[in-house]
């Protein structure tokens, strides 16, 4: 598996045929063409089988891919075979809403603490599930204690990179950022933001756009997939 070298928007991908396998598992599907697997949920077949082929040989000529088997290789590809357990650094409004949300437990994502300085909120426990609100001081012991190895980063931006760096020196590799900033992590250290407004305001740059927005055809999404591509063949540069 040359695994290496793929880039985050085929990870994406792989995330997204992954969710796609899983809808059609429930309904009893066993079998599927990459063709029918991009007619139905609108994505791009020659993507599909590009992708899939870059981890090995998964689909039969004329059959198609077995629908359980490759729900299984994908979810060993993306590393979900193994549970990951969160910490969240920041009990706010934001903190404490992902800490409730019960959907990532599917994807194998257990949130296992919260982190806070506040010594109002520290010492609390949130959620159906309790889970408890550390004092951010305790980071590097409780991320031993709890083996936890995803942080999520939900503070305000002006002291996210504190907690960012604090969240590295506690040996967490991979981190989701919801602080509006761009943040400068080490190297082996893997930093995603979400940065709800950005998606917003390119929202309003198509509103802005009726031409584009009332299109109806599924083909006019080609332009972004154009971009997708150009911005996958840079990454494979660099
Ligand atoms: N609330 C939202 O809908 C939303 C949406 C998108 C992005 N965001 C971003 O997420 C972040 C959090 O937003 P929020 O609305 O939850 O804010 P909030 O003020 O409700 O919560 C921030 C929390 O961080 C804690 N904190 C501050 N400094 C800290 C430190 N050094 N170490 C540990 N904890 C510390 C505070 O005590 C507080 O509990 C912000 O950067 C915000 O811009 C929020």
């Amino acid at each position: 598996m040359k695994a290496e070298k793929v880039s985050e928007l085929t990870t994406n991908r792989l995330s997204v045929y992954l969710r796609c396998l899983n809808l059609l598992a429930e309904a009893g599907v066993k079998t599927i063409s990459s063709q029918a697997l991009a007619d139905q949920f609108n994505l791009n077949s020659a993507q599909i089988r590009k992708d899939l082929a870059y981890f090995g040989e998964f689909g039969v000529r004329g059959v198609g891919y077995d629908v359980d088997e490759l729900r299984r290789h994908l979810t060993k590809i993306l590393g979900l075979d193994r549970p990951h357990r969160v910490g969240i650094i920041g009990a706010g409004n934001l903190g404490t809403a992902l800490a409730n949300y019960t959907g990532f437990a599917a994807s194998n994502f257990t949130v296992v603490a919260l982190f806070d300085n506040d010594p109002q909120k520290i010492g609390q426990r949130i959620g159906q599930n309790q889970i408890p609100v550390y004092d951010v001081r305790d980071l590097a012991k409780v991320v031993r204690e709890k083996g936890i190895d995803v942080a999520v980063i939900a503070v305000p931006a002006r002291v996210a990179q504190r907690v960012l760096n604090q969240v590295m020196a506690a040996g967490i590799k991979a981190v989701l950022n919801f602080a509006p900033v761009r943040l400068h992590a080490r190297l082996g250290v893997k930093v995603k933001t979400v940065d709800l407004t950005i998606s917003l305001e390119s929202l309003s740059y198509f509103l802005a756009r009726p031409q584009v927005t009332c299109i109806t055809n599924p083909r006019s999404i080609l332009p972004y997939e154009e971009i997708a591509q150009r911005e996958e063949r840079e990454l494979a540069k660099e």
